[in-house]
C-alpha cells in the first residue's frame, strides 16, 4: 500500500517543528558539503590541464603562469591542497550532519513512542486483552525504530541528495550542452525507474512486521507465563508454536528481501547506462577537440558523483518503503480510538463539583438496570439495578464467573455499559472526566501488580507530589512498619520485577497504601480467596477496617469476616441479581439464599 504524501508531511510537521533550529543547521551542513563536492572536479580539472600543458609545453598555459607569481611546480602543489583540504573538510561536515542528524532523528522518534505509548494507555481494557504485551512491545518499539531513519536522514538526505542532483547538472550544462542535456535525460529515466519500482517491496514489508508482532507477541506472553507452561507440561506445544510461528515469518522476509534485492539490481543496471552514455558522448567531443583532457576526466568524475545521489535516493526510498509499513501501522494505531468517550473538560468539572457538593468524604453509589456483554453475543451482566448509601459497604458474592469482576470494571469505567448507568453521588460517571472518576476509586485485587521499581514508586505509582513523610505515616498505620525497618535502602529499596521476594500478604498490603495514599472515596476491595497466615490476615483485617472508615465500599467476599462487615448483600448468578438486601435483613430471614450460603459455609459455595 502506498501511502499520501501528506501523511510524511504531517509526520515530519508534528515532529520536526519543535527542533527548527537544529533541523536548519543540519540543512546548512549538508548545503556547504554539496558545494565543496562540487567544487572538487573543477580542481581537479585545473589540476590535470595544467600538468598536461607543462608536460607538453603548452605555451599560452606556461605564459599563464609566468604571469602568474608562482612556479608551474607551486601552482600544482596549491591546487592538490586545495583538493585534499576540501575533501577533508567535507568528510568533516559529513560526519558533523550525521551527528546532528541523528540526534534530530532520536528526538523525533522518542516524541512519537511516547504519544503512542500515551495513546496506547488510553485506550480501553478491551483494546489491551486483543493484543499481547509483546505484540504492544513491536509496534510501539519496533515501528517507531524503522521509522527512526525516515527522521534522522531520509528527508534532510533525500533533499541534499536532490540538490546534488541539480548541481552536478548545472555545471554539466556550463562545460557542453550536450552533455548536460544527454545527462539530464538519464537522470529523468533512472528516477522514473526507481519511481515505478517503489511499491513492489511496501506489502512483502507490511507483513515481515506482521510475523515479527506476532513472534514477539507470543514470545512475550510465554516468557510471562513460563511458569504455568513448565509446570503443565506444555513446554513442547510451546515449543512448537515457536517454530511455527518462526516458519512463518521466513517466506515472507525472503520475499521482502528479495524485492529489495531487485531495486539494487535495476540500479546497478541504470549506473551502467549511464557511464556508457558519458562514455560515448565524451569520447566523441574529445576525439573533436572540444575539450580539453582535464575536462574529459572532470566529467566522468561528476558522472561517478551523480551515481551516488541516485544511488542514496534509491536506497532511501527502499528505507521509505520500510517506514511506508511502520507509518501504515503507527497510524492505525493511532486511529484506534478508544470505545470508551471521555467526558470534556468543562463537563467533568461541573460533574466534579455537583459530586463534591452532594458528598465531601463519600458517595452513594447506584446502578440503574445496566446490562453489559464483553461481546455483542454475551450478556455478562443482565438489567443490575442497586442501591448503595454513602458510606455503606456492599457485600458482592457470587460463583466465579458470575460477573463481580466486570461490575468492579464498569466502575471503573474499563468499560462502558451496553445499556443503564451508573452513578456516584447522582452524578452518571461518564460525565466525570476518566481521570477524576478513577481518582474517586481505589481498587485493591488479589492480583497486585508491583513493577522492578523503588518501594516508593511503586506505593505512589510515579507521583512526585506525595512526600516520604506521609507515605511512611500509611505504612505505619498499615502496620508495615517493622517490614519498612528491615529495607536495605529505605523507601528506595527496588522490588524484585513482579514483586517477587514480597510474600502475597507483603503485596496486598502495599497495595492497601497506594488506596490509602489516593484517598478515594468509594473502595473496591477484591478479597484474596486463599487463606493467608494469621499474622499476615489480622494486619490485613486492621487494614481493611481503616480504609473502609467513611468510605463506600464494594467488597467480593470470599470469607464470613468479610461478610459480616456488609450492610448490604447483593448475590450474582450469570450476571443477574439472585439476591439483594440489607445483610441483617437477609440474615434473619431463614429463607433467604443468603441464610442458606451462611449455613452451607460460604467458602465452600463461593470459590
Ligand atoms: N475480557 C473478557 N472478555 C470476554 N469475556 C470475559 C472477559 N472477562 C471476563 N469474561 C467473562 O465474563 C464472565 C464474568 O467474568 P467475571 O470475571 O466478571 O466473573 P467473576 O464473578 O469475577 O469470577 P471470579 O470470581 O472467578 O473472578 C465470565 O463468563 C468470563 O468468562
Amino acid at each position: 500500500m502506498k501511502i499520501p504524501i501528506q501523511q510524511y508531511w504531517i509526520l515530519l510537521k508534528v515532529y520536526f517543528r519543535p527542533q527548527w533550529p537544529m533541523v536548519s543547521l543540519l540543512a546548512l551542513l549538508l548545503l556547504m558539503s554539496i558545494g565543496l563536492q562540487l567544487l572538487n572536479p573543477q580542481i581537479l580539472r585545473h589540476f590535470i590541464d595544467l600538468a598536461v600543458a607543462s608536460s607538453k609545453g603548452n605555451e599560452q598555459a606556461l605564459n599563464d603562469a609566468a604571469k602568474s607569481s608562482y612556479s608551474i611546480a607551486t601552482e600544482l602543489f596549491i591546487t592538490a591542497l586545495l583538493f585534499t583540504g576540501a575533501a577533508v573538510l567535507n568528510q568533516f561536515l559529513t560526519l558533523l550532519a550525521q551527528y546532528v542528524g541523528e540526534n534530530v532523528g532520536w528526538k523525533a522518534t522518542n516524541e512519537l513512542r511516547g504519544d503512542l505509548a500515551e495513546h496506547c494507555l488510553r485506550l480501553d481494557l478491551s483494546f489491551h486483552k486483543e493484543h499481547t504485551s509483546g505484540e504492544m512491545v513491536e509496534r510501539i518499539d519496533g515501528d517507531v525504530n524503522s521509522l527512526s531513519n525516515f527522521f534522522s536522514s531520509f528527508v534532510i538526505a533525500l533533499m541534499s541528495n536532490m540538490v546534488l542532483l541539480l548541481g552536478v547538472l548545472i555545471v554539466l550544462f556550463q562545460v557542453d550542452w550536450r552533455i548536460g542535456l544527454g545527462m539530464t535525460l538519464f537522470v529523468i529515466f533512472a528516477l522514473l525507474i526507481m519511481k515505478q519500482i517503489r511499491t513492489i517491496a511496501a506489502p512483502f514489508w507490511v507483513k515481515v512486521s506482521i510475523a515479527r508482532a506476532e513472534f514477539y507477541g507470543f514470545v512475550g506472553e510465554h516468557l510471562a507465563g513460563t511458569e504455568d507452561t513448565r509446570s503443565n507440561g506444555a513446554v513442547s506445544h510451546v515449543m512448537r508454536r515457536f517454530y511455527e510461528l518462526l516458519r512463518n515469518w521466513l517466506p515472507v522476509s525472503r520475499k521482502a528481501g528479495l524485492a529489495g534485492y531487485s531495486m539494487w539490481m535495476s540500479s546497478v543496471f541504470v549506473f551502467a547506462l549511464g557511464n556508457a552514455l558519458i562514455i560515448i558522448l565524451g569520447g566523441y567531443l574529445w576525439t573533436r577537440g572540444s575539450l580539453t583532457i582535464g575536462t574529459l576526466y572532470m566529467i566522468f568524475y561528476y558522472t561517478e558523483l551523480l551515481n551516488r545521489p541516485i544511488e542514496n535516493i534509491r536506497t532511501q526510498l527502499e528505507d521509505l518503503q520500510r517506514a511506508d509499513s511502520s507509518i501504515i501501522r503507527t497510524q492505525e494505531l493511532f486511529q484506534t480510538i478508544s470505545k470508551l468517550k471521555d467526558a470534556g473538560a468543562t463537563e467533568s468539572v461541573s460533574a466534579l463539583v455537583q459530586l463534591n457538593s452532594r458528598s465531601a468524604a463519600a458517595f452513594n453509589v447506584d446502578f440503574n438496570n445496566v446490562s453489559f456483554g464483553y461481546t455483542a453475543e454475551d450478556r455478562v451482566l443482565e438489567q443490575l439495578s442497586f442501591h448503595l448509601p454513602e458510606g455503606k459497604v456492599l457485600g458482592l458474592l457470587g460463583r466465579t464467573g458470575s460477573g463481580k469482576s466486570t461490575l468492579a470494571r464498569l466502575l471503573l469505567r474499563f468499560y462502558d455499559p451496553d445499556s443503564g448507568s451508573i452513578s456516584f453521588g447522582d452524578v452518571p460517571i461518564h460525565t466525570l472526566s476518566l481521570r477524576e472518576l478513577r481518582r474517586q476509586v481505589g481498587i485493591v485485587t488479589q492480583d497486585v501488580q508491583l513493577f522492578h521499581a523503588s518501594v516508593r514508586d511503586n506505593v505512589t505509582l510515579y507521583d512526585p507530589e506525595i512526600q516520604d513523610a506521609r507515605i511512611i505515616e500509611v505504612l505505619g498505620d498499615l502496620g508495615l512498619t517493622s517490614w519498612f525497618n528491615s529495607l536495605p535502602n529505605g523507601l528506595e529499596t527496588k522490588l524484585a520485577a513482579g514483586g517477587g521476594g514480597l510474600s502475597a500478604g507483603e503485596a496486598q498490603l502495599l497495595a492497601f497504601v497506594r488506596v490509602f495514599l489516593n484517598n478515594p472515596k468509594l473502595i473496591i476491595l477484591d478479597e484474596a480467596s486463599s487463606r493467608l497466615d494469621p499474622a499476615t490476615e489480622q494486619l490485613i483485617e486492621q487494614a481493611v477496617n481503616k480504609l473502609l472508615q467513611g468510605r463506600t465500599a464494594i467488597i467480593i467476599a470470599h470469607h464470613l469476616t468479610t461478610i459480616q462487615r456488609a450492610d448490604q448483600i447483593l448475590i450474582l448468578d450469570q450476571g443477574k441479581v439472585l439476591e439483594y438486601g440489607e445483610r441483617l435483613h437477609l440474615l434473619n430471614d431463614p429463607s433467604s439464599r443468603f441464610n442458606r450460603l451462611l449455613q452451607t459455609g460460604i467458602e465452600e459455595v463461593m470459590t
